[in-house]
């Protein structure tokens, strides 16, 4: 069964426009005063909201077997930033972007702990789109100390809603 952001947010309270656009003008601030090169991060649960609401949409930067074997936000766009098990990194990046979303859009971008979707972010923003965010913490988390991860951050540790192939 696949539930996506914006049925969930039809029987639910939607946020309002206002507090969307707070968080997303409160990422930029912070982007700013840390002089990141795209428009900033936003919290997974943010992120789920501000697509909920349908403020942005979410581009899934992870490879293809990442998001088939490992889960995937429901109906979210993929453009991989790299392939293979050793990140080859993709040289049509920003080409296959484009094809898939405008330089108006808000688009906030997932990966599997927010690395590579901060290097996205930044190639992204040089092409010239200047409304990408990161999502921080990624769809797993970070790694932690016994080399697991999802135990105390990521996508899948909040409880946002995931499904598998
Ligand atoms: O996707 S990643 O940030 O773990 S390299």
């Amino acid at each position: 069964m696949s539930v996506t952001a914006q049925e969930v947010f039809a029987s639910a309270s939607a946020p309002g426009a206002a507090a969307s656009h707070r968080v997303l003008d409160d990422a930029r601030a912070k982007a700013v005063a840390a002089s990141l090169n795209y428009a900033g991060g936003v919290s997974p649960k943010d992120a789920w909201d501000l697509v909920g609401s349908g403020v942005a949409v979410l581009v899934d930067v992870r490879t293809a077997e990442e998001r088939a074997f490992v889960g995937q936000v429901p109906n979210t766009l993929h453009v991989p930033w790299a392939s293979g098990t050793a990140l080859t990194r993709n040289p049509r990046f920003v080409r296959e972007f484009e094809q898939k979303v405008s330089k108006e859009q808000v688009v906030l971008l997932l990966c599997r702990s927010g690395k590579r979707s901060v290097l996205a972010a930044e190639a992204a923003t040089k092409a010239g789109f200047n409304n990408v965010f990161n999502i921080l913490e990624g769809f797993e988390g970070e790694i932690d100390a016994q080399l697991h991860r999802g135990n105390s951050d990521g996508w899948r540790y909040h409880g946002l809603p995931w499904v598998q192939d």
